[in-house]
């Protein structure tokens, strides 16, 4: 069994609620252990300890301290890598050989990074002249904002929650972390690593709970909350901004997509194939950068559709850790529900189903897994449900195109902007395409390739702001103008 805890003001806690729940993991529905549900009273704790700690040593160390101190908690991720591993694979299903590659590392990248950003960044400088003569120069302090409430989704829990946790503790502020309910293990284990490389108490808290008047309605409505950092769906975003009105706090929003793939009768097919199997069905296609529409020019549509079919089929259910699995369950048995409802959805509104469609043939041991089947459709209409609803599954609808304007107007007929693919060996189609696609990312032969110093987040209704690099520093710090008179 493995428990979960509170982690408040450095201490872990089952909180005075007298409530939990049993978390349970999507391979088998087995029971893992049982996380407490924090209330108004956990989440006043722990704000109250991250407000207290901006002014205790945390908010006296130099920048030098505090890096060194970050540098430290992701060595200790990479140092306990096996168990973040394993307790990020019971509590999401996914399979080691994908965690091992993103989750993990880039938990500890997300620390390592905004180190450096933190560091090397340039401050502005603007010279004045006056009328004088002598002039004024006026340079930019950036100062932390204060607690910040981070609230993470399920399907990348530790990668997600770092990606905001990293800068947020880089520009030197405190945080208070409500993880999705379904996935509370690795925001938990962080909370050991904070203790162990020393970062003060109530710089690092989690509660755990649920979102809608419980511990994240809460958190993003409690007055010493300075930001609100949150990625999930977007109405959630809908919701927290509502409550974030109330004293006019700051947000950064990373939400839905409905992602499309644009694949040109150029492409390297073999790249494009292996691209888009990637975008469709990793992490069993719960990757908000994942691709659900895909457009394939006309002369190889047939093609296309024939070899992506024979890769998702390729694809093996299984255990997390047995050698042979490439694809995990869905995270839960409601979201199978919510998934397998969009499969019967699209047979209703026309489609014909290219592969898959339902739930795979499992050992008795899994068989209460929450298990879907990698699906392609082809034939819906573009107004559909299922080419306009994010589904959040391993699925995609492919439809062919005749021309390069007809793509780009079929991939920007949505009214979210994540990402986009575009597969083509022509440089100036791959540029020309790219600039008039509406979303925040554009991948041209590639997918998920990330670096880290670069704007992330979404446009349309996919997001507000971009994290990642120097622009994390624009939502996590204050700027203050200083005009001294030469
Ligand atoms: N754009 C991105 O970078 C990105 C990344 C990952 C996931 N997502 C999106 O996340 C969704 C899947 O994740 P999910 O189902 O966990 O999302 P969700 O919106 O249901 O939940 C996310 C978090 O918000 C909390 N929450 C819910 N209602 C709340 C409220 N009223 N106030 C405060 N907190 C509240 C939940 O408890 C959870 O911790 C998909 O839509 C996916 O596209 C987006
Ligand atoms: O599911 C969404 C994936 C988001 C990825 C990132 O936020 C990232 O790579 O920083």
């Amino acid at each position: 069994m493995r428990d979960a805890r509170h982690f408040i003001n450095g201490t872990f806690t089952m909180g005075g609620t007298g409530r939990s729940w049993q978390n349970r993991c999507p391979v088998d529905n087995s029971v893992i252990g049982t996380v407490p549900e924090g209330g108004e009273a956990e989440v006043d704790q722990a704000v109250r300890a991250a407000h207290a700690a901006l002014r205790g040593p945390w908010g006296k160390m130099t920048i030098t301290e505090r890096t060194d101190l970050l540098a430290g908690v992701a060595d200790e991720i990479t140092r306990r890598f096996d168990e973040f591993l394993e307790a990020e694979c019971l509590d999401t299903g996914k399979p080691k050989s994908l965690a091992c590659h993103i989750d993990i590392p880039r938990g500890a990248a997300n620390f390592r990074m905004f180190t450096e950003v933190v560091k090397t960044h340039a401050d502005e400088l603007f010279r004045m002249p006056t009328p004088d003569g002598k002039g004024a120069l006026n340079y930019s302090l950036r100062r932390p904002k204060g607690v910040i409430a981070v609230i993470s989704p399920w399907n990348l829990p530790l990668l997600l929650m770092t990606w905001k946790v990293g800068p947020a503790l880089a520009c030197g502020n405190t945080v208070v972390v409500k993880p999705s309910e379904e996935t509370p293990l690795t925001a938990t284990l962080l909370g050991e690593v904070m203790n162990t490389v020393g970062v003060p108490a109530g710089v690092y808290n989690v509660v755990h709970g649920f979102g809608p008047n419980a511990a994240g309605e809460f958190l993003t409505r409690h007055p010493l909350v300075d930001g609100i950092t949150f990625t999930g769906e977007t109405r959630t975003g809908e919701a927290i901004m509502r409550q974030a009105a109330v004293g006019l706090r700051n947000v950064s929003f990373e939400l839905g997509g409905k992602n499309p793939a644009i694949v040109f009768a150029d492409a390297d097919l073999d790249k494009a194939i292996e691209g888009t199997l990637r975008s469709c069905f990793a992490n069993c296609g719960q990757v908000c950068l994942g691709t659900e529409r895909v457009y394939v020019e006309r002369p190889v549509f047939e093609a296309f559709v024939a070899r992506l079919k024979a890769g998702a089929e390729a694809l093996r259910h299984g255990r997390p850790g047995d050698a042979g699995t490439s694809i995990g369950p869905l995270i839960s048995k409601e979201h199978q529900a919510k998934v397998l409802s969009y499969y019967r959805r699209a047979v209703e509104e026309g489609a014909t189903v290219v592969t898959g469609g339902g739930v795979p043939e499992m050992p008795p041991e899994l068989a209460d897994g929450a298990w879907v089947q990698p699906t392609i459709w082809t034939g819906l209409a573009d107004d559909s449900s299922v080419v306009r609803e994010e589904v959040f599954g391993p699925c995609c609808h492919i439809r062919p195109f005749d021309t390069e304007e007809e793509a780009v107007r079929l991939a920007n007929d949505t009214h979210y902007g994540l990402a986009a693919a575009v597969w083509t060996e022509n440089l100036s189609r791959a540029h020309r395409v790219a600039a008039q696609l509406e979303v925040g990312i554009c991948w041209v032969n590639s997918w998920f390739l990330r670096d880290l110093r670069t704007p992330f987040g979404g446009a349309k209704t996919s997001g507000i702001g971009r994290e990642g690099g120097v622009h994390s520093l624009e939502f996590y710090t204050e700027l203050t103008n200083v005009c001294v008179k030469l």
